[in-house]
C-alpha cells in the first residue's frame, strides 16, 4: 500500500508495576492501519486489548504505575514521546474515543445537544449559533429524527442506543483520523447492536476515519473489519485480512474463538476453551 498509515505500532510492550510486582500486559505488539481501513483487535476478557489502546494513546490507568516501550506513530505523532500540552492537543484533534458506556463521556448533567457543541467549541473557530448548528445536524446525521427537541434532554433521557449514538457523533465531531470503538455495543441488546455499528460505519464513512474496532466478539470484527487482530495473553497471536483470519485461521486460539461463535447454520454455540481447561496450550 503506498499511503502513509494512520497508525503503526512496532513492538509495543506494557508492563505494569502493582504492590512491587512487574507484569508484562503487552507483549511485542506491531500492526499497521492504513487510511479509511478499519481494524478488529479481538480477545477474550483479559486479552490485553484495553491496555494496548491505553499504551498507545499514552492514557494510563489511575494510580496504575505502567511502562511503555516500543515505537507508535499516529497521524504523524510520535505518539510514546509525547508530554503535556502535545500529548493532549495529539489525542484531542487525532482521535475520537467511543466507550463501552457512552454515560462514562457524556457529563449527567448537561444536555446532549450542549454537550455536542461543547466538543466543537473546545476543538475552536466556530461561533456558538454555527456550533449549535453543527450539534443538531450531527445528530440527524447520527439517526435522530427530531434532534432539535431531542437535543434538550439529559443523557438518562435517552435509552442506551441512542446515547451509543450521541457517543459516536460526540467522537466523530472534529473528524478525527482514528475512531476507537472499545466495546461499543457489548453494554446494549443485538437488535440495537446492529444499529449502533451501521451508524458508526456510516460516520466513518463521512469522515474518513480510520477505525480500531476492540471487540471480545470475533463475529462482530469479522463482520465490520476489514483486518483483524487477535489478542491473547498479552500477546498478538494472529493478524491479517479479515478474509484470511476467517476461512484459515492460524493459530487454535482463532479457531476456538471461530467455534464459538453463535451459527444460523446449526447449533454450533460452544463454549470458549481456555488455557486454563487444558484445551489450549
Ligand atoms: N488498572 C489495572 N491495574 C493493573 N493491572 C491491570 C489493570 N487493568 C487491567 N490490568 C491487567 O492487564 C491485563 C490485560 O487486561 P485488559 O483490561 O487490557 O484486558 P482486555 O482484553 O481489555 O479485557 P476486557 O475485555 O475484560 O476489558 C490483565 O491481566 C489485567 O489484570
Amino acid at each position: 500500500m503506498s499511503s502513509q498509515p494512520i497508525l503503526e505500532v512496532r513492538d509495543l510492550t506494557a508492563t505494569v508495576l502493582r504492590r512491587g510486582v512487574e507484569r508484562t500486559v503487552v507483549e511485542g505488539a506491531s500492526f499497521t492501519l492504513y487510511p479509511g481501513r478499519s481494524l478488529g483487535i479481538v480477545g477474550e476478557s483479559g486479552a490485553g486489548k484495553s491496555m494496548l489502546i491505553r499504551s498507545i494513546l499514552g492514557v494510563h490507568p489511575p494510580g496504575v504505575a505502567m511502562r511503555v516501550t516500543g515505537h507508535v506513530q499516529l497521524d504523524g505523532h510520535d505518539m510514546l514521546a509525547l508530554r503535556g500540552r502535545a500529548h493532549r492537543r495529539a489525542l484531542a484533534t487525532s482521535v475520537g474515543m467511543i466507550h463501552q458506556d457512552p454515560l462514562r463521556s457524556l457529563n449527567p448533567t448537561i444536555r446532549v445537544g450542549d454537550q455536542l457543541t461543547e466538543v466543537l467549541a473546545f476543538a475552536g473557530g466556530t461561533g456558538r449559533s454555527e456550533r449549535a448548528r453543527r450539534g443538531i445536524e450531527l445528530m440527524r446525521s447520527v439517526g435522530f429524527r427530531s434532534p432539535e427537541s431531542e437535543s434538550r434532554r439529559f443523557p438518562h433521557e435517552l435509552s442506551g442506543g441512542q446515547r451509543q449514538r450521541i457517543g459516536i457523533g460526540a467522537a466523530a465531531l472534529t473528524e478525527p483520523a482514528l475512531l476507537i470503538g472499545d466495546e461499543p455495543t457489548t453494554a446494549l441488546d443485538v437488535t440495537v447492536q446492529k444499529r449502533v455499528l451501521d451508524i458508526m460505519d456510516e460516520t466513518r464513512a463521512r469522515t474518513g476515519s480510520s477505525l480500531l474496532l476492540v471487540t471480545h466478539d470475533l463475529g462482530v470484527a469479522a463482520e465490520r473489519c476489514d483486518d483483524i487482530v487477535v489478542m491473547r495473553a498479552g500477546q498478538i497471536v494472529e493478524s491479517g485480512p479479515t478474509a484470511q483470519v476467517i476461512s484459515a485461521p492460524a493459530h487454535p486460539y482463532t479457531r476456538a474463538l471461530l467455534d464459538s461463535i453463535p451459527r444460523l447454520d446449526g447449533p454450533r454455540v460452544r463454549r470458549l476453551h481456555t488455557s486454563a481447561d487444558g484445551v489450549l496450550s
